[in-house]
């Protein structure tokens, strides 16, 4: 079995013909856990939507090893909580894979949305409407939706925000058991601490790659300097850089990065 989960050939991603993120090359080991970090508008859930196929790259590829299942939690603010739906509503869309969409659900399946539930402190929480959760309880339902998947690759994005400690925590607490059950991770996380503290690895983005790799080298004091710098020199609205041209470094926005052509994450 291949060692390699995701493999990224000089990807750039974007909306409308403008790249929000551009030249990502390297891999993601099967059973690594990393964190991906960045400013607002770094490209952090662009990235995740690429890597699960939501949005297609505008040059470039994001290959998945084969057989590799993906489950995508996308932003809170993506969810349209006023859709009249319950606790066990929410959480057996992790079926899905299994299931299909119309599929009958046996009480095994019933059972394993109520172990998910507990697993997750929301024992007994089934019938709830959606709407009534907190943040963190709506939140901990996700990720019981996430554990039904039973993912090879897991993806969140910024799974921590407006949620309390003690969730955090127990989040924290859930994602280290996928680790430990060596499903490949990557979260979007903005608290630099809990960075440094709980992931092994991570990518540094500032619209590219700045850094990647071991946690406490890619968060060095330099390299978050020089993803200020990127971040503060993009342009927005800039045409997307030709395949060529990026290569000569002649684009107005190549501030002569180097591109990362072999596999497995470096430092930059
Ligand atoms: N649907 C969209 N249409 C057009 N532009 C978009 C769209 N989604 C994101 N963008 C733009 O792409 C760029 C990267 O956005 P992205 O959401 O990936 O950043 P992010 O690092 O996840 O930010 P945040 O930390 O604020 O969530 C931003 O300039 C953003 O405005």
């Amino acid at each position: 079995m291949t060692k390699t989960c995701l493999t990224f050939r000089d990807l750039t991603l974007g909306y409308n013909s403008h790249p929000a993120i551009h030249h990502l090359d390297g891999t993601i080991r099967r059973g690594s856990l990393t964190a991906v970090v960045g400013a607002n508008g770094s490209g952090k859930s662009t990235l995740m939507k690429g890597i699960v196929g939501v949005l297609k790259p505008m040059a470039g590829t994001v290959v998945r090893a084969p057989g590799v299942r993906a489950a995508y939690l996308p932003q809170q603010s993506e969810l349209d909580r006023s859709f009249p739906a319950r606790v066990v509503d929410l959480v057996s869309l992790g079926l899905w894979p299994r299931r299909g969409l119309l599929g009958r659900h046996t009480r095994e399946d019933r059972d394993s949305v109520s172990q998910a539930l507990m697993a997750v402190g929301l024992g007994g929480f089934e019938k709830r409407p959606i709407d009534t959760l907190s943040g963190g309880q709506l939140q901990r339902t996700l990720f019981a939706r996430v554990l039904l998947q039973d993912a090879d690759l897991i993806l969140l994005d910024e799974p921590f925000n407006a949620v309390d400690t003690k969730t955090v925590g127990d989040l924290i607490t859930l994602i280290k058991r996928w680790h430990g059950e060596e499903r490949t991770i990557m979260v979007v996380v903005h608290d630099l601490d809990l960075v440094r503290h709980n992931f092994p690895e991570t990518l540094l983005l500032a619209r590219q790659p700045i850094a990647w790799g071991e946690t406490k080298e890619t968060l060095r004091p330099e390299n978050l300097l020089r993803a200020r710098r990127f971040h503060e020199a993009w342009e927005e609205n800039a045409p997307w850089c030709e395949p060529d041209n990026h290569e000569h470094g002649d684009h107005p926005h190549d501030h002569g990065h180097d591109h990362h052509h072999g596999s497995g994450p470096r430092a930059a």
